[in-house]
């Protein structure tokens, strides 16, 4: 996950290959709580890890649940058996809809019949996202519940014992969020031993996918409920929870809609294929193919895989009522922009009491690239674009605008003057899809040229490793450390015996190096080389091999594949002038040798090696007489480098120098 304050997509232009989806968390959170309230245990297969699913498994745990991880990443849920262990507990729910919901009707009902207090909250958010129409419903029935924020929004303290009336039909309306008929049709069957319990849902019902989602899960956990229409469910007599034994989560259709809509943007040689959702999948997301096709996709599929390429282009527009997939929808808002007429979705009103109010978002966000959008109630229709603006992307800690504005970076698809988007606050997709933007990159491609790069030169021992370092993390970039590349053409050129001094045979090493980069860690073929490569010896073999031109032209094309998305950090002795002529900024650092020598001693020191600061601080004068004055690319700076004395600085202090030098180069500074 990229746990960053921004992120810069630079323009993107082609995708293809294969995604694998994270679980779908409809069903996550539903299997999850059903687990939790059944009678022994439930073997949950790809179960989604997110922020979503955490604090409903932190939330089975408090209650008592035992739940196990085993190697295969199988998670073993031991439910309560619907008795309650634990009798005064605060839970917070985050943001998670599924969570908040289904949770306090089953805890409602539970201390009602069973005694205890329980105090439900979440984020800020949360407490703004209405849960008033099943607090009603529940109150209908006697259970005791307090707003202790705000009347029909958590925070919620649940508490009991009280009498239920189960006689007359529960009442709950349908048309804020059908996640209140899915609470109550989840936890009815708690208090449905004796008698049938009856749900009448008042006005109209949206979402209804996910109610059918949740039909098919109490299905599986043996309650039949009897359905007429979409007004009137009843949850028979004798209802038990009784768990499958295994359940697999299938992938999550809504992630699906991200790559589906790229596939239909981008992918115009090898097909974008998705896996875990297809035509057998039993979330209404998966509809989201059929608008998809309605504005050019071409779509094969499987039971539960999905493959998509561009169809029509530019996409259509369509005129769309999206009730039925109100999460998926908010893709085809940034499909619009590639289309040839505007696209209308319609009778999405829910979008405003979701992770932020999505008609304005959306509507916000599209405009700051320069779209032209219309809003009402709820609709919005989104006009093309073909003069785009670059945009700093306001993400409302909202996943879904984090990962729907993503496919905006494939603007150069449409407009000669391609430009990069910002995404701020990127690790809002944690709620359903933490490494969202980790799986685009696998599958789409940019122009070279396109990918950001900031090369870091400079003397040994001036720190460029940490800067560099540092700096990648902040910006989420790749990091390409070029002296550990000839140290470990030096390295291996000598454990295979061969002359350092002949440029040839070690230049043969260099361009079949089989170098692996693994958490931190470098390896050679099959061996971890991270510590040899930092002996001062092997330091002094790279500077040999490094002087002769055949060596540094068979690791150049080495080097320049660590140009990869979404930008790179370089540093060594010649990245700016040699290897990345074109990177957007150029340093070069340096310190006084007695500073060097200082902070290679401290180093050595502090790793038990003993050293002498002044002979450490003679080799590193030699060294740089013998980097500067060597014929193949000389250590000097690029003439377009910014100089960077850092003898005085903290580490700190020049990434922060460096940072704003970065973003006096991008065109975002306008908008933060
Ligand atoms: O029951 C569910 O799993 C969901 C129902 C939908 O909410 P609404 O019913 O509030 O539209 C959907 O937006 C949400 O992401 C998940
Ligand atoms: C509306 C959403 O979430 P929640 O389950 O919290 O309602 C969503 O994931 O788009």
């Amino acid at each position: 996950m990229f746990k960053i304050p921004f992120l810069d997509l630079p323009p993107l232009r082609s995708a293809g290959g294969t995604v694998r989806l994270p679980g779908s968390k409809s069903i996550s959170n539903r299997v999850l709580l059903l687990a939790g309230l059944s009678e022994g245990t439930t073997h949950v297969h790809d179960l989604l890890d997110s922020d979503d699913t955490a604090v409903m498994l932190a939330s089975l745990k408090e209650l008592g649940c035992d739940l196990r991880t085993d190697t295969d990443g199988v998670l073993h849920v031991t439910g309560i058996g619907a008795q309650l262990r634990t009798a005064d507990t605060k839970l917070f729910l985050g943001n998670a809809g599924t969570a908040m919901r289904p949770l306090t009707a089953a805890l409602a009902l539970l201390v009602a019949t069973q005694g205890g207090q329980f105090e439900l909250s979440g984020v800020p958010r949360m407490h703004e996202r209405p849960i008033g129409d099943l607090v009603d419903a529940l109150r209908g029935l006697g259970c005791q519940i307090e707003c202790t924020g705000q009347e029909g929004y958590p925070p919620l303290k649940l508490t009991g014992p009280s009498a239920l009336q189960l006689d007359q039909p529960v009442r709950v309306r349908g048309d804020v969020s059908s996640q209140f008929l899915t609470a109550l049709l989840l936890a009815l069957p708690l208090v449905a031993q004796d008698r049938p319990v009856v749900i009448e849902v008042v006005g109209e019902l949206i979402s209804r996918p996910y109610v059918f989602i949740t039909l098919a899960l109490l299905a599986r956990f043996g309650i039949e409920v009897q359905q007429e229409g979409w007004q009137r469910f009843t949850i028979p007599a004798g209802s038990r929870y009784r768990s499958p034994g295994a359940v697999h989560v299938e992938g999550d259709a809504s992630s699906a809609s991200y790559f589906v809509a790229l596939g239909a943007i981008a992918a115009t040689g090898d097909p974008l294929r998705i896996e875990g959702v297809g035509h057998a999948s039993l979330q209404g997301d998966v509809r989201f193919v059929e608008a998809a096709q309605a504005m050019g996709a071409r779509v094969e599929q499987g039971p539960n895989w999905l493959e998509v390429r561009r169809g029509a282009w530019p996409l259509h527009g369509i005129d769309l009522d999206c009730n039925h997939i109100p999460d998926a929808a908010m893709t085809l808002a940034v499909m619009a922009l590639y289309a040839d007429s505007p696209t209308t979705l319609r009778n999405i009103a829910s979008w405003r009491v979701k992770e932020t109010d999505r008609i304005a978002a959306m509507a916000t966000e599209l405009q700051k690239l320069g779209a032209q959008v219309e809003e009402g109630p709820d609709w919005i229709r989104v006009h093309p674009l073909r003069d785009w603006q670059a945009a700093s992307i306001h993400t409302y800690d909202d996943h879904r605008v984090a990962m729907c504005f993503s496919l905006t970076a494939f603007n150069g698809l449409v407009t000669p003057n391609a430009v990069s988007v910002r995404i701020l606050d990127p690790q809002c997709v944690a709620k359903t899809f933490p490494d969202y933007f980790e799986t685009l990159f696998e599958v789409v491609e940019a122009h070279a040229e396109d990918i950001p790069v900031i090369t870091i030169d400079g003397p040994t021992a001036s720190g460029k490793g940490t800067l560099a370092d540092v700096a990648a993390h902040a910006l989420g970039y790749v990091v390409l450390d070029s002296g550990s590349l000839y140290r470990a053409c030096a390295l291996a050129a000598d454990r295979e015996d061969i002359d350092l001094n002949d440029a040839n045979a070690v230049a043969a090493i260099g361009a079949n190096l089989n170098l692996s980069f693994k958490r931190g860690r470098v390896w050679l073929d099959e061996d971890d080389i991270t510590d040899a490569l930092r002996l001062e010896a092997t330091g002094l073999m790279a500077s040999q091999v490094a002087a002769h031109p055949a060596v540094r032209a068979a690791l150049n094309q080495l080097q320049l594949n660590f140009r990869r998305l979404p930008g790179l950090v370089a540093d060594g002795r010649d990245m700016g002038t040699a290897v990345f002529p074109d990177a957007a900024l150029k340093v070069f650092l340096t310190a006084s040798a007695a500073t060097r020598a200082e902070r290679r001693h401290k180093q050595l020191i502090s790793k038990g090696i003993s050293a002498n600061i002044e002979s450490l601080r003679q080799d590193l004068e030699n060294r740089d007489a013998r980097d500067k004055n060597r014929a193949a690319s000389p250590l000097h700076p690029a003439l377009d480098a910014r100089m960077l004395d850092n003898s005085l600085q903290t580490i700190e202090e020049s990434v922060e120098l460096l940072l704003n030098w970065w973003a006096e180069t991008r065109p975002f500074a306008a908008q933060r």
